[in-house]
């Protein structure tokens, strides 16, 4: 079971069913390596954040299997960390609180105060947020909250890393900006992401595979290769000739399936 094969999340035909009967996701089967980043397209209601909830633990009722390196994903303590479409910061606390009281939760018996508050401090800085510390949720703007959701991400060192749609509220360039500082973190402390997003470009430029789900729950996903494009510096990805076949394939999928 400890073969490399094995190594990462293995999502293991699953399927989500709500009460109603409804298919909310129809079944799904990668492998994401560890420290492996994938993202994951399709049109609205096909069942992106309920593959993300099904994997945060949110959702217990699902068919299917999911695995981490080999064993049950439910069986291990393992930690996950979850960027929701709505951001989850707790509006009664200060940004800085809100990653400090994730951090708690984490880990309990973690770092001392000094450590974590330097650490802390290492993420509001590198979000480029750190004036922002001492203010409440809901007098930040979309962007701003979503840079505080995915500094306190990264903050607790997750093992696996699962993000909905987190740039969605940003303009082009900061949501550019972002994408960037967002590849440099992942690549500087390696976690196994998944990343929603509704964005084709976005899609390319962060994912090492690209997992497009239908808009027929009984057709299976499209999993596309996007290793040539992953591989470039990423300032040069969106010039690449690689960048533009990779649409071009997306883009047909979509069409046959969305
Ligand atoms: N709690 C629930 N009870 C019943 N059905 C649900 C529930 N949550 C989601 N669904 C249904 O499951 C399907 C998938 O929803 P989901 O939110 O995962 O889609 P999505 O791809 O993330 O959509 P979007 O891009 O609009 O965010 C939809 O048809 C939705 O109506």
């Amino acid at each position: 079971m400890s073969s490399s094969r094995n190594n990462g999340l293995c999502v293991k035909e699953l399927e989500v069913e709500y009460k109603s009967g409804e298919l909310a996701l129809g079944r799904v089967d990668f492998t994401l390596p560890e420290h492996g980043i994938y993202t994951i397209l399709g049109p609205s209601g096909s069942g992106k954040s309920t593959l993300l909830r099904a994997v945060s633990g949110l959702l217990l009722e699902f068919r299917g299997e999911l695995l981490f390196n080999g064993q049950s994903l439910r069986e291990q303590d393992i930690l996950i960390g979850l960027v929701p479409q709505n951001y989850g910061l707790l509006p009664w606390k200060t940004v800085k609180s809100n990653i400090r009281v994730a951090m708690k939760i984490a880990h309990p018996k973690g770092q001392d105060r000094r450590s974590q508050e330097a650490q802390i401090d290492r993420w509001l800085s590198a979000m480029g947020i750190q004036e922002l510390a001492d203010r409440y949720p809901l007098s930040l703007s979309g962007g701003q909250q979503q840079r505080v959701a995915i500094a306190r991400a990264f903050a607790i060192m997750p093992s696996i890393l699962l993000l909905d749609e987190p740039f969605s509220a940003l303009d082009a360039i900061t949501r550019e900006a972002l994408q960037q500082l967002f590849l440099e973190h992942w690549q500087a402390n390696p976690t196994t992401a998944l990343f929603v997003t509704h964005d084709v470009d976005e899609a390319i430029l962060l994912g090492q595979k690209i997992i497009v789900l239908p808009s027929n729950k009984r057709d299976a996903p499209e999993i596309i290769d996007n290793g040539t494009v992953f591989g470039l510096e990423h300032g040069e990805k969106r010039s690449s000739d690689a960048f533009f076949a990779q649409i071009k394939r997306i883009r047909k999928v979509m069409q046959a399936k969305w």
